[in-house]
């Protein structure tokens, strides 16, 4: 999708967002010219494969996700629209220096607007990054397994203090889970000229970019250690300090949640194994490595391979 189309679609989004969020549409019983209006925005505004589920969201989600999780996806969204430019500036800059055969100025300049135009200079920026577009995903997960799931919870946190530490929590485990993600596409973001690796954690940050963007060939399996181990380490972290409160999401959400992390991590797990190398092509965990992180989940051992003993059932 072309940049502007891209926009056009976020800033769709957006108006879509503020209309159906808007008290009077998000109340139980919305008037009926409230739903004449969101009628029409969706068959004006939504491309037709999506009126569907533009239709089924506002029917369904405002009253039980509450809207700023959608709002930090759209943000993410746009860190990420921001690389685009970067793409395609350092495209052009490298087609235009093979072309007149001057490599260096052309990806001197291609490797600094990297640099100046990446959203994502720090750890921090990282963190945000990696909140905005997962971490964002994870609290939908948590405020839909409570209206769901939650047999006498209710929607939301309500001010209750666990409910505000796990939805804490479960944004983190998702963050992590990004930092797999980003471990695991370092070398095929660099081919689209995309850097989720933050500048803070380059030695040579001349040489390192010049390696990444580059001369990509040059790089063998690991030589991506120096950055996919740190980001393992972090999502390692991350999700330590976070997994014990999936013992706090509603008791028939527990068992399917830890699965989808075991599962997601063992592609972090793979890479460690390998000693940080990255293939050329994009790593794949075997099914079987797969169903073993989940069964031993069902079976009550976690991924660090604690027991938690007998699973705790009560809600
Ligand atoms: C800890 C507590 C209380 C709860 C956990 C809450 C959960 C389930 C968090 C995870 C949320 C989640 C599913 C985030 C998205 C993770 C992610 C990196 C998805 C990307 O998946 P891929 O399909 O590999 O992505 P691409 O192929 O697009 O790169």
């Amino acid at each position: 999708m072309a940049e502007q189309e891209s926009q056009q679609m976020l800033q769709m989004m957006k108006d879509f967002l503020r209309l159906v969020y808007t008290p009077a549409t998000a109340a139980a019983e919305p008037a009926a010219d409230t739903a004449v209006i969101i009628n029409e925005f969706i068959c004006s505004r939504v491309p037709e494969a999506a009126i569907p589920a533009f239709y089924l969201f506002s029917k369904l989600l405002p009253g039980i996700i509450p809207r700023n999780a959608f709002d930090d996806l759209i943000k993410g969204y746009e860190m990420d629209l921001s690389f685009s430019v970067v793409g395609d500036e350092g495209n052009e800059s490298a087609a235009a220096a093979a072309a007149a055969g001057m490599p260096n100025g052309r990806q001197r300049d291609s490797r600094q607007s990297i640099m100046e135009q990446s959203p994502i200079k720090t750890e921090y920026d990282l963190v945000i990054y990696a909140d905005r577009v997962a971490g964002s995903v994870a609290d939908m997960i948590c405020h839909l397994a409570w209206a769901i799931l939650d047999p006498e919870g209710g929607q939301g946190t309500n001010g209750n203090a666990e409910r505000i530490k796990t939805l804490a929590m479960a944004r983190q485990m998702g963050q992590a889970l990004q930092f797999v993600n980003i471990a695991r596409d370092i070398r095929t973001d660099a081919l689209l000229r995309r850097l989720y690796i933050p500048l803070t954690m380059f030695t040579d940050r001349e040489q390192d970019l010049e390696a990444l963007f580059n001369k990509p060939e040059t790089l063998v399996g690991k030589d991506y250690a120096r950055y996919t181990l740190p980001l393992l380490g972090i999502a390692n972290t991350l999700r330590t300090m976070s997994a014990g409160d999936i013992e706090n999401l509603p008791r028939t959400a527990r068992a399917g949640t830890r699965a989808m992390v075991a599962s997601y991590f063992e592609i972090g797990k793979e890479i460690e194994r390998r000693g940080g190398a990255l293939d050329s092509e994009r790593l794949k965990v075997s099914r079987w490595r797969r169903l073993g992180a989940v069964l031993r989940c069902f079976w009550g051992w976690d991924q660090d391979g604690v027991s938690r003993g007998s699973i705790n059932t009560s809600s």
